[in-house]
């Protein structure tokens, strides 16, 4: 395959509408520091008043990045979720650039391209990705638009963070509006082994995409090993070939002058926000009525997922069943609770995921229940923060278990809210958190038998064998919190480069990440994010 390099002249991802390049004569006005993600930090409500309201979204994205925003005044260029809206949210403290998009672009650009083909594909094709020159097309035509929304809005020598697979064009895009800003970009799924990511028609144009930023960041190493892959096959480009840290030994690819850090960022949570919540009189008194209200059972098991088929709500579903007819577990002392946010309700594969997840509720139920006494009970619709919190702090078992994920936040947000070193965490190997909470009972979600035994586990075990684990897994989660994640990025993207060290490829080109004093013009969300009972654990670095 002849590669191509990276900075070839015009093509159709990078030419502006025009066809001309942009040049710039005045300097610009604007934020310091833009975020750019597929949606804005808020959902639009109407009120029953008809009143309007914007609320805070769920998913991991916003959880992880609004208190940043806030504490830095900075900018969110986003689409508002809703079609054909020009709805431009009035947001204290974050300047928000909407992206209006046509209901064809959001058919073709998010349910499509981004969520039936980029999604699967980048999940071990756990559905089959679809593959549509019109999608893609689409797909450039809406990055062109958000490059050029970031453009507006960064000032001169901006920070500028892009967010995700939906925007993988854009750090390339932007690049050719603005070479004065800084980019970064980072993806919150997984990067696919290279086998799979050879499937896509337009891997080239991605991968050169994304050689448009300073950094790309992943959550794991392998992610990260695996575009530097990529970046020599299909972009033609020099890199490192060493392995890639935590937060450390960065991998690099020469393009051209530039030189584009790669590197792995695992992300994480407000965890000692949600310690300190967890702990309130108002959200322990919930967690006891909720007990009250499920019946008060002897063991509540917990999931809370966006309803996805990668989040293997079929598997723990599956392994409740089996363990109820093999008289592992009780149904008459057992409470399963599924809480499950709608999401991409019109794409295909989610609607069959929803009509299979709910046949085996009413399956248990059928087999399982007694009046006014259901087994497991399932809620689908978004739940509000506070009361997650109260359901974790309530649950004795929470059962995450993924077939893939980037990370999975709740499994993270789980062990933060139990300061009372109570409860048990199943998570999947296959999840981002897994390699940092060596302390869950894990397991491979493919292997029922591995699940069932991991749950059974995790319901029988030791007041003493629980505290033990919960203890190293809050060590590690209260250490390692979202202001980390979001300072080690940054902190890397703003180390001078080491174009002088560009001449050693193939050698390690960069040892640690900056140090937090390293990052001036951005303020921490918290003061102190880590409080005193935690202490960095190192366990995965
Ligand atoms: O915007 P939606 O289509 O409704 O989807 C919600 C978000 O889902 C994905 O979350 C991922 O990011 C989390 C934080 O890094 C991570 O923990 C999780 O494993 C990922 O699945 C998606 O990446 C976001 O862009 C979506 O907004
Ligand atoms: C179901 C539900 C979730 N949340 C919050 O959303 C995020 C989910 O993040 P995660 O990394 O686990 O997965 P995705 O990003 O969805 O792929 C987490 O912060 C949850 O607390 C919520 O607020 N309300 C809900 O109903």
């Amino acid at each position: 395959m002849a590669p191509r390099p990276v900075e070839s002249g015009p093509d159709p991802v990078t030419d502006t509408a025009s066809g001309e390049r942009p040049h710039r004569t005045a300097p610009h006005d604007g934020a310091e520091f833009v975020v750019v993600a597929n949606r804005l930090p808020v959902d639009k409500e109407v009120l029953p008043d008809g009143t309007v309201n914007w609320k805070r979204s769920p998913g991991g994205l916003v959880t992880a990045l609004e208190p940043i925003l806030r504490a830095n005044t900075g900018a969110w260029v986003g689409w508002s979720g809703i079609p054909d809206s020009d709805d431009n949210p009035d947001i204290e403290g974050i300047d928000i650039h909407a992206v209006p998009l046509s209901a064809q672009e959001i058919a073709e650009y998010y349910e499509g391209f981004s969520n039936a083909t980029l999604w699967p594909l980048y999940h071990d094709v756990i559905v089959k990705p679809e593959y549509h020159r019109e999608w893609w097309n689409t797909y450039v035509e809406v990055n062109r638009r958000f490059a050029e929304a970031a453009s507006k809005a960064a000032g001169e020598g901006a920070i500028v963070w892009v967010q995700d697979y939906q925007l993988q064009l854009v750090p390339k895009m932007l690049r050719m509006l603005r070479p004065d800003v800084k980019i970064g970009f980072f993806l919150h799924i997984p990067f696919p082994p290279v086998e799979l990511f050879m499937q896509m028609p337009w891997r080239t144009e991605i991968v050169e995409g994304l050689l448009g930023a300073d950094l790309i960041g992943f959550h794991l190493p392998g992610g990260a090993q695996n575009f530097l892959y990529l970046a020599r096959r299909l972009a033609g480009q020099a890199t490192s070939k060493g392995t890639v840290g935590v937060r450390s030994r960065f991998g690099v690819v020469q393009v051209g002058f530039r030189t584009v850090r790669v590197g792995a960022f695992p992300i994480s949570i407000d965890s000692g926000a949600l310690a300190a919540l967890a702990k309130t009189k108002r959200i322990r008194d919930r967690a006891a009525e909720i007990r009250r209200e499920l019946g008060n059972p002897k063991t509540i098991m917990l999931g809370v997922d966006r309803l996805d088929y990668t989040k293997g709500i079929d598997v723990r579903l599956k392994a409740i069943s089996e363990l109820l007819a093999e008289g592992r577990l009780d149904a008459s002392e057992t409470v399963m609770l599924q809480l499950a946010t709608p999401s991409r309700e019109r794409v295909e594969s989610y609607k069959q995921m929803r009509a299979g997840i709910e046949q085996l509720v009413g399956n248990i139920n059928g087999n399982y229940a007694t009046v006014g006494h259901p087994v497991v009970q399932y809620l689908h619709r978004p739940v509000p923060r506070e009361e997650l919190i109260a359901f974790f702090v309530a649950a004795d078992v929470m059962l995450v278990t993924p077939l893939r994920d980037g990370m999975n936040l709740v499994a993270k947000e789980y062990v933060a809210c139990r300061t009372d070193l109570g409860g048990a965490l199943v998570l999947s190997e296959f999840t981002g958190a897994a390699a940092e909470l060596r302390s869950a009972y894990q397991a491979n979600p493919y292997d029922l038998d591995g699940v069932k035994d991991a749950i059974e586990a995790a319901v029988k075990q030791s007041e003493h064998e629980g505290r033990r684990r919960m203890r190293a897994l809050r060590r590690q989660v209260l250490a390692h919190d979202v202001d980390k994640w979001a300072r080690s990025f940054l902190g890397t993207l703003n180390a001078e480069s080491e174009t002088e060290l560009s001449a050693n490829r193939g050698v390690e080109l960069v040892e640690s990440a900056a140090p937090v004093t390293e990052l001036p013009e951005l303020r921490p969300a918290t003061e102190s994010a880590v409080p005193a009972e935690s202490h960095d654990t190192a366990e995965n670095e």
